[in-house]
């Protein structure tokens, strides 16, 4: 079975799917395998460069400043480099997912529902956090300025759109009140699909 964990830039998702891999869940993070594959398959990089030009790669790298200006500033632009991703990560998921032996895997992916990749799972988890919190997270993360930030964070959907197409939504803001939700989720899940195992 599979469940997808999605959230806001710096909700949590990471930290929390973090909190369920120490149960032995396997954890696919989509974005990681996103610039993966943006950097190894020939026939994404042929697409990229098409779209955003030969610029997209220095020397064979992936130029993410270059592609990271385009796509945050223009959501056509955006679009159209996911319509190019999203099939490549939805093949190697299938592929990874076939050799997983465990009742469920979790599916991390910063844009699950905008892309709807959640019409592919059994059950979505949701990760909030007051937007304040999560743009001085990022901030201390990744050293990226406020500007930056709040152009990322306004490229994904907001929480109220979100919470809609959540099987459950877990508030980040507490540590160790996120722990015994992540632990409640978990048994929730064995639960559920043990009938599927
Ligand atoms: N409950 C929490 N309390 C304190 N710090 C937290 C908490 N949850 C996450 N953080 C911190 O906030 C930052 C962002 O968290 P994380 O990287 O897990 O978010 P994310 O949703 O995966 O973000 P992105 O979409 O940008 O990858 C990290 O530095 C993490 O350690």
């Amino acid at each position: 079975m599979i469940v997808g964990l999605t959230g806001g830039i710096g909700s949590g998702k990471s930290t929390i799917a973090r909190l369920f891999e120490e149960y032995g869940v396997p954890i696919y993070i989509a974005d990681e395998r996103a610039k993966a594959l943006m950097q190894s398959d020939t026939r994404v990089i042929d697409a990229i460069k098409k779209l955003l030009g030969e610029s997209a790669y220095i020397d064979g790298n992936l130029n993410r400043e270059y592609i990271a200006d385009k796509i945050f500033t223009n959501s056509t632009t955006r679009n159209a480099l996911n319509e190019i991703v999203h099939p490549a990560v939805a093949r190697d998921f299938k592929q990874w997912v076939l050799i997983r032996d465990y009742i469920y895997v979790i599916k991390e992916a910063a844009i699950l529902f905008e892309n709807g990749g959640y019409k592919q799972t059994d059950f979505n988890i949701l990760v909030t956090a007051p937007r304040d919190l999560r743009i001085d997270r990022v901030r201390k993360r990744d050293n990226a300025s406020i500007s930056q930030i709040k152009q990322r964070m306004d490229a994904q959907w907001d929480d109220v759109k979100k919470m809609a197409l959540a099987d459950v939504i877990i508030e980040n803001i507490d540590f160790s009140k996120t722990k015994q939700e992540v632990y409640k989720i978990h048994q929730h899940l064995l639960r559920r699909f043990q009938e599927n195992w």
